[in-house]
């Protein structure tokens, strides 16, 4: 898939929102991507997992386990592992924090790959890489449907994307005043409480 594609896609499914964002990291932005518009049809899912799943398998090779983190990484990580032929499980945050739940596991011998939705700042895949480093099986690489650092992320392992896609974000204090004029809204699940 072209860059322009797979930005059409979610220009196509009303995924390209403009506004005040506070983004997972805490960083603000004026542009969000809001996946779950992407992945409430499973057509256009599976046409982007289906093109990561190929760039993945070129990149490191056969595949045993997809881990994403939740809420975000969940679909993609099913539907990527689907193309990849490999098992899907997720981490989920306990008391703030990613953790394997539910009895499962990175079995030994197994190559895994973690998959996220969307990057910024690369600290969401960071946390799930720390919250799985016990398990026996092995984590070859990590892969995303959209970079929005571009490559610039610290992930302390290689990244394929499907598309790079830099998009300006900023510290609270210090917002540009288009941004501080409208109130800011957070889409994502980090920090919510039951
Ligand atoms: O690279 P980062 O700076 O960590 O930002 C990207 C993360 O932000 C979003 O998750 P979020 O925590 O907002 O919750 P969600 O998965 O429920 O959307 C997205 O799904 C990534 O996990
Ligand atoms: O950084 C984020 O939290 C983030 C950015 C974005 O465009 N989409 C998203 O779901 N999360
Ligand atoms: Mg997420």
């Amino acid at each position: 898939m072209t860059d322009d594609e797979v930005l059409a896609e979610f220009r196509e499914a009303g995924a390209l929102l403009e506004g005040h964002f506070i983004l997972s990291s805490g960083r603000r932005s004026g542009v969000f991507l809001q996946k779950m518009f992407v992945f409430q049809d499973p057509v256009r899912t599976e046409r982007l997992c289906k093109a990561l799943a190929a760039k993945i398998e070129a990149r490191f090779g056969t595949i045993d386990y997809v881990v994403s983190p939740a809420v975000g990484g969940i679909v993609p990580g099913y539907e990527t592992a689907r193309h990849l032929g490999a098992k899907a499980v997720f981490v989920e945050r306990e008391g703030g924090s990613f953790r394997l739940r539910r009895g499962f596991t990175l079995p030994a011998g197994a190559r895994c790959v973690i998959i996220e939705d969307i990057i910024t700042t690369g600290l969401s895949l960071r946390e799930c890489r720390d919250s799985v480093k016990d398990e026996p099986g092995t984590i070859v690489g990590a892969a995303c449907l959209i970079d929005r650092s571009a490559g610039r992320a610290d992930l302390g392992m290689e990244l394929v994307s499907l598309m790079e896609y830099a998009v300006p974000d900023y510290a609270p204090d210090a917002l540009p005043p288009e941004l501080a004029a409208i109130p800011a809204t957070k889409p994502g699940s980090r920090g919510l409480t039951a």
